[in-house]
């Protein structure tokens, strides 16, 4: 082992829903892989923050970084190799890209949206999902207040004008916001931030949400999406991507729209839909719009938009007052950098130690940090199916043992397990490894270091005890 890496081990466990080379699952013992942190694979998509490259690198993993998302077919022959994936909106992982992902168990989505992963099918194989739920909600609100002062003054054609030469100094149309009505779709993160700070600018703020939620400053809740639309001069939309959401807004809500009024759209491409969008800035029933995301966006920077949005891109181009954005809503130094920080922190946690706080898609459990008292302790983490019987058949196994703590809960389907034992010798981790693992409803199990108090340091000391208790046979066996 490399020197200052951190002597982390982790056991994992086939997963019996993938198929796992024969090497690898023919036997229990030669499934079971302690690995260094210097082995742990992290793969990065799509420029993902420096800050996050330094943590993951700092944990001593091995990280890789790309600064655009990648095909189908070169994602798929990366994803094998990895034990952590990183993206941001971009990259689709589909359960067709997760069925390869066989030593993935953990994906960071560096952002706010998590559409892109198959959520279900990652749990199934055991895989959390983590996400940064607020970290560039500010991002997003600040530059919908632009959009919405530049849309009331013209300002993105008159911008385009001068810099064809063209002077055009026109009142005609144009606004102060002051005293206009916002109407805002979806009053979380986003929205609510976006309320507080259109009213500070002098607007009355109406929203619609499908839960009640206390508004903030003055602002009211409408019952309906249509009372929303009918009330607005601005509507705005900030809604994740869900099926009630695809089309959300088309022919027939943008009729319901004031006429003269404007759309923003900064939260899925699949929301609005274009040809309607179109239609209702031709007729100039709409007096301008501003769009930052797509139904399908180009994969890195430099690629030709136009082609992606096919057919109705050079119509869309044409129109007056349309404000068009390479999906920069969360894009900003700042935002990047607290996405970067927290998801890394997240990553890391459950690799070493399982800690699932804050995952989508997993049930979230986390263990106090050992005490200095709990000697030659290990964590088992055990993901498993959410069928009557799994604890009493794992009990009786931990039995044997000191389970120093243990915390157990489901989300849908998934079942995860987490136990800390101490005063375990090497035939005791196999054993524990060997039974836990071949349990009917396992789907994945790993042992691990426990959490020491957030200290690397002590965690490498822990991971050092562990070196003495596995043989240098195990320690030969290292990830594949
Ligand atoms: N353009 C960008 O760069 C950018 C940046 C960040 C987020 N986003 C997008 O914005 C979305 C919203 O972000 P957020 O942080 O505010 O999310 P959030 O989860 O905090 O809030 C979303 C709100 O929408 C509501 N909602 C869900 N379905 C609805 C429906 N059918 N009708 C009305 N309301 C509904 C929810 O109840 C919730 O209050 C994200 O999911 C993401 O897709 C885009
Ligand atoms: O979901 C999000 O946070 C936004 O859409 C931003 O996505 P991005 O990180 O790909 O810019």
């Amino acid at each position: 082992m490399a020197q200052g890496q951190v002597n982390q081990y982790q056991l994992v466990s086939p997963q019996p829903n993938l198929k796992r080379s024969s090497s690898f699952t023919s036997t229990h013992a030669k499934a079971l892989k302690p690995f260094a942190s210097g082995d742990i694979k992290i793969l990065l998509l799509e420029n993902i923050s420096q800050a996050a490259i330094d943590i993951l690198s700092g944990e001593g993993y091995q990280v890789e970084a790309h600064s655009k998302s990648l095909s189908d077919d070169v994602l798929i022959e990366k994803i094998r190799d990895v034990h952590c994936i990183g993206i941001r909106s971009k990259t689709k992982l589909t359960s067709k890209v997760l069925a390869e992902a066989k030593k993935l168990l953990v994906i960071g989505c560096f952002c706010i949206g998590t559409n892109q992963v198959d959520l279900e099918a990652a749990a199934r194989q055991g895989i959390s999902v983590f996400n940064s739920p607020f970290s560039n909600s500010r991002s997003v609100a600040e530059l919908v207040i632009g959009e919405i002062i530049f849309l009331s003054r013209q300002l993105g054609d008159r911008n385009i004008e001068m810099h064809q030469g063209i002077w055009n100094k026109v009142s005609a149309n144009c606004y102060e916001i002051r005293g206009k009505t916002l109407g805002i779709i979806g009053y979380g993160h986003i929205g609510s931030q976006l309320s507080v700070l259109a009213e500070s600018m002098g607007m009355t703020v109406y929203f619609y949400d499908i839960i009640q939620i206390m508004p903030l400053g003055i602002a009211k809740q409408v019952s309906t999406l249509h009372e929303l639309l009918e009330r607005a001069d601005f509507v705005t939309l900030h809604v994740p991507e869900t099926e009630d959401t695809k089309n959300m807004i088309g022919d027939a809500e943008i009729s319901k729209m004031k006429k003269g009024s404007y759309l923003i759209n900064a939260s899925r491409g699949t929301v609005v839909q274009i040809p309607a969008l179109l239609k209702g800035l031709q007729s100039e029933h709409l007096r301008g719009a501003a769009i930052d995301v797509y139904p399908r966006e180009p994969r890195s920077n430099g690629q030709n938009f136009n082609d992606e949005l096919n057919s109705w891109a050079s119509e869309l181009l044409k129109c007056k007052n349309l404000i068009l954005s390479p999906h920069i809503g969360g894009s900003t130094e700042e935002a990047q950098r607290m996405i970067g920080i927290e998801v890394a922190t997240a990553l890391f946690k459950y690799i070493n130690y399982g800690t699932s706080i804050g995952a989508v898609n997993f049930p979230e459990i986390d263990l106090r940090a050992i005490q200095d008292t709990e000697k030659n302790s290990i964590r088992v983490l055990f993901a498993h199916q959410n069928v009557p019987g799994v604890l009493k058949e794992i009990n009786q196994i931990l039995a044997d043992h000191n389970v120093e703590k243990q915390h157990s809960d489901s989300r849908g389907e998934i079942a995860y397990m987490m136990a800390d034992i101490s005063d375990v010798n090497e035939d005791d981790i196999r054993k524990i490894y060997d039974t836990i693992s071949s349990a009917k409803a396992n789907i994945l199990t790993r042992i691990t270091a426990s959490q020491s108090p957030a200290d690397k340091i002590k965690i490498g000391e822990i991971g050092f005890e562990l070196v003495k208790l596995i043989s240098p046979a195990f320690l030969s066996l290292r990830c594949t």
